[in-house]
């Protein structure tokens, strides 16, 4: 039999939502699965980059990680996706790379996947939810599964709360304010347990 494969996929710019998805990669190791942790391609200008040091900094930490492609999305059982609110919806380069999936749409290759998406934003009611969602409506297109936690595990109510995804705040100095690792784990862990039953192998 062989392992259930989760592509934690992530897009960070100052290192907030690397973290969410690290413990999700933790967390679905931890589950049994083979996992691949990912980062969405950086497509802002330099010039942009520079202008933030936190910015620059996390993006030449993160050089090594693999840059997510087609190729992931097609080896997964399910994903998870960790993304930062851009004015209540996916930052543009989360957006470039769910654009180029047409091909894998067209030929049905992301039916049935199992999908659960996190998020963060600088205020607690900045936008966190509606990115998921927002995030969401493009998997339905898909013809994925969402795995949302719901309220699922006590985690999640200590955690924020959020039925859709986890989610934090963070402030301008990237601290995260709420205790958010164990939702991450918990929903990580569904993911993988949901995947896992519809994906036997
Ligand atoms: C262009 C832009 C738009 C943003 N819009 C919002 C917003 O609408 N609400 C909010 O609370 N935070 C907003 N933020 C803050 C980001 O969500 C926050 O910096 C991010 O969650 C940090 O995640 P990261 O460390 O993984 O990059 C915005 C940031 C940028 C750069």
């Amino acid at each position: 039999m062989s392992l259930t494969n989760i592509a934690v996929v992530y897009y960070s710019s100052t290192g907030t939502n690397y973290k969410l998805a690290k413990w999700a990669e933790e967390a679905a190791k931890e589950a049994g699965a083979e996992v691949k942790l990912v980062r969405v391609a950086e497509t802002a200008p330099e010039e942009a980059i520079a202008q933030n040091p936190a910015w620059k900094q996390h993006l030449e930490e993160t050089k090594d990680v693999p840059v997510a492609s087609n190729d992931d999305l097609e080896w997964a059982d399910g994903f998870i996706f960790s993304v930062p609110t851009r004015f209540g919806n996916v930052p543009a380069q989360v957006k470039s790379f769910l654009d180029a999936t047409g091909g894998l749409w067209f030929n049905g290759k992301l039916v049935n996947k199992v999908v659960s998406a996190m998020s963060s934003a600088q205020n607690p009611h900045g936008g966190q939810e509606q990115t998921i969602t927002n995030l969401y409506t493009t998997m339905f297109h898909w013809g994925a599964i969402v795995a949302a936690p719901g309220y699922s595990d006590q985690s999640v109510f200590a955690g924020g709360g959020n039925p859709y995804g986890t989610s934090v705040t963070v402030d301008q100095d990237g601290n995260m304010q709420e205790d958010v690792e164990a939702a991450v784990k918990h929903q990580a862990k569904r993911t993988v347990d949901i995947a896992s039953r519809i994906h036997s192998k």
